[in-house]
């Protein structure tokens, strides 16, 4: 059975590998993570799933098949320094922001492999959205490989690694827009008089039924909305409403803002 290590075992990581382990590609005893030993969130997390969990990045390498490389951009060189050694003809998966296949190719032994992914956290519910770009020596079957891992996850699309920056605002960080979108919509219901728990479960429906509507239809988002819409109903208020306050402008200029940030971080990344 496949083998998948996590190098920096925090949150998306664990959101992988339980999407993962759900969709039954592995078993958690095949997972191996490392994490700092300060951070015992993370190890217990791992060893609490039925995985193994380690204090060092070395064993990961050596025992896996896969290495997902899901530390902070900050950290990428340090961590892949420690294991370079070992890191001959190994296929590694980097999901870190801004880090581009050249600045991981050239840090790892020249016959390592390397693909680049983003992915985003409802991968832990096997409902992400994930990118991925092939590195110069991934051969085939590494793209294979890869691939199935992100598709027991979610949908999987692959892209050129140019776009890498915008899809990190939209779909990397995408779910943290949508959660405050979710939070907004219940509490705007229970302002006007819902109960808690049900204006979260209709707000988190909602989104997400919306988006299954956009997905499974193949239809204009637009037109989607028009069916929506009644005329003089209340809808067009809501709507207008959020036209004065320039929602699609806000909503547009977070992907803008966040790629410009990926940017910057790429940028100083080395
Ligand atoms: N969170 C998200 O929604 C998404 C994140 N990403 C990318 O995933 C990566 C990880 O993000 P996230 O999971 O949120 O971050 P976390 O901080 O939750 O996880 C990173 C983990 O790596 C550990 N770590 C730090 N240094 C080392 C090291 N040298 N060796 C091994 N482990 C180390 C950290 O420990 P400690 O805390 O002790 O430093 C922490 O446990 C980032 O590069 C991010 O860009 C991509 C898509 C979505
Ligand atoms: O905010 C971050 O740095 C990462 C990138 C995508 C989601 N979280």
């Amino acid at each position: 059975m496949l083998r998948i290590g996590f190098i920096g075992g925090g949150k998306m990581a664990q959101a992988m590998a339980k999407g993962i382990v759900s969709s039954g590609l592995t078993k958690p005893s095949q997972m191996i993570a490392s994490a700092h030993p300060s951070d015992e969130a993370s190890l217990t997390a791992f060893r609490e799933f039925g995985a193994e969990a380690l204090t060092e990045n070395r064993s990961v390498v050596r025992k896996s098949d896969v290495i997902f490389v899901c530390v902070k951009p900050n950290v990428v060189k340090t961590a892949l320094d420690d294991v370079k050694s070992l890191s001959s003809g190994k296929l590694f998966v980097s999901i870190a922001m801004g880090i581009t296949l050249r600045e991981i190719e050239q840090i790892l032994p020249s016959d390592s492999r390397v693909i680049r992914v983003m992915p985003n956290t409802p991968a832990i519910v096997q409902a992400a959205a994930s990118v991925f770009v092939r590195g110069t020596k991934a051969t085939e079957d590494d793209t294979k490989l890869v691939r199935n891992i992100l598709k027991s996850i979610g949908t999987v699309d692959e892209v050129s690694e140019y776009l890498m920056d915008p899809i990190t605002a939209l779909s990397g960080s995408g779910p943290a827009y949508i959660f405050v979108l979710i939070e907004a919509l219940a509490d705007g219901g229970v302002k006007m008089g819902l109960p808690r728990d049900l204006a979260y479960r209709l707000a988190s429906q909602t989104v997400m039924g919306s988006g299954k509507l956009v997905n499974e239809s193949g239809t204009h988002p637009g037109i989607l909305k028009d069916n929506v819409t009644s005329p003089a109903g209340s809808t067009a208020s809501g709507l207008h409403h959020l036209e004065k306050n320039n929602f699609r402008n806000a909503v547009i200029g977070a992907v803008e803002a966040a790629t410009l940030r990926c940017r910057e971080i790429s940028g100083n990344s080395q």
